[in-house]
């Protein structure tokens, strides 16, 4: 059964962006819940692949169509193959509200989804306009517990990035996280990376070393402040009361080695526990505090990079619709392309980080419930 469990997931890892296996019985809200509840299931070669309908495909290429005009983001376009190949077997009548509705390409969205928007856009700062977010993003967020936006980063700021954490001066400050490397008392490692937490003391101390890095670290910061002046919320899935979102003082910049390096599935703010019950009851535990987490991936590997994204690169973010990742629950693959920045609900978002085998950075932060335990 197990055997037979690994084999499938190994296919699987080559069929990203497709729903496969069987319904889970406790999906939240997350985005895969909702590819479920929008896609039709085709078997086709042994698998079952996500396919849309003809007016939401049109609504989604246009959008996307006004983005690439927009932005020479090239990270969209590769996206957007990808679905095509999906959405290639369309049936009729399926409206845009039914869009998959992970990806959102950058500064451009279906008109019919921007209407359904909550917030009026009003990023004020040029680092928020670079970026191209929208209440539209936010809404994606809420409803689906996960949003990807692709292209935050240039391939100048990722090659500078690269550059910048070869220093030895920062090679030195990596070391792998006490809390994590393995859980009670069982040995093996929970995860195989190396981090260095940026604080406002480390800050200081690598200004002048990590310049680009920087830059990065306060695009996905200044994520927060926008979901923080948006009053955002929290998500559907735990809609019972609105909690506010407070950015905090810490980043964490982790390294995976290109030797199988890898984070075992969790939940960053808690677990299955926290992921049932209430936000309310959550408060008062330690991991509950977080709320949403952002990810910017530092990788010099998008369509302009040193060499882009390879599938046998590895090191994807795999995210789980069910509750357990040992069960045949769904999942997406997102592969870790440099300037894509992934927000997910910290606390229901089933995870891990896939074996890695080529150069892989990210920096993450968490975003907190507002309200101090
Ligand atoms: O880097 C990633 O894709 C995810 C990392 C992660 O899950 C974590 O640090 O908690
Ligand atoms: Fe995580």
């Amino acid at each position: 059964m197990r055997a037979v469990r690994h084999a499938k997931r190994a296919r699987d890892v080559t069929r990203r962006f497709r729903t496969t296996g069987s319904s889970s019985a406790q999906a939240p809200a997350g985005v895969i819940a909702a590819l479920e509840a929008n896609a039709v299931s085709v078997g086709l070669a042994g698998g079952l692949f996500l396919v849309a309908g003809g007016a939401a495909v049109r609504a989604f290429h246009e959008g996307e169509s006004e983005a690439r005009r927009a932005s020479p983001a090239r990270e969209s376009a590769y996206l957007v193959q990808d679905l095509e190949s999906d959405l290639a077997v369309a049936t009729p009548s399926r409206s845009p509200a039914e869009l998959p509705s992970l990806f959102l390409p950058r500064g451009g969205l279906p008109a019919a989804v921007l209407q359904r928007s909550r917030a009026p856009l009003s990023p004020s700062s040029t680092v928020l306009s670079s970026l191209g977010l929208r209440g539209a993003h936010l809404e994606r967020l809420r409803r689906d517990g996960i949003v990807v936006l692709d292209g935050a980063l240039g391939a100048d700021e990722l090659q500078g990035i690269a550059q910048e954490l070869k220093a030895e001066r920062v090679q030195d400050r990596l070391s792998r996280n006490p809390n994590h490397i393995a859980s009670g008392g069982n040995s093996d490692p929970v995860r195989t990376d190396r981090t260095l937490f940026l604080d406002s003391a480390v800050r200081r101390e690598f200004k002048s070393v990590l310049p680009c890095l920087t830059h990065g670290e306060r695009l996905l910061r200044s994520v927060g402040h926008f979901l923080e002046r948006e009053g955002f919320g929290g998500f559907l899935a735990h809609a019972d009361e609105s909690i506010p979102l407070r950015v905090p003082d810490e980043t964490q910049l982790a390294i995976y080695g290109p030797g199988g390096a890898f984070y075992k599935p969790h939940r960053d703010g808690g677990g299955a526990e926290a992921a049932a019950g209430p936000l309310s009851h959550l408060r008062l535990r330690g991991l509950g505090r977080r709320l949403v987490t952002g990810i910017l991936y530092l990788n010099d590997n998008g369509p302009n990079g040193a060499r882009p994204w390879r599938e046998e690169d590895g090191g994807c973010l795999r995210v789980y619709a069910g509750g357990d990742s040992t069960s045949e629950c769904h999942h997406v693959d997102i592969p870790p392309i440099g300037g894509r920045m992934v927000l997910f609900d910290a606390q229901a978002m089933l995870h891990e980080v896939r074996p890695n085998h080529h150069e892989r950075a990210a920096i993450t932060v968490w975003f907190l419930v507002g309200s101090e335990a």
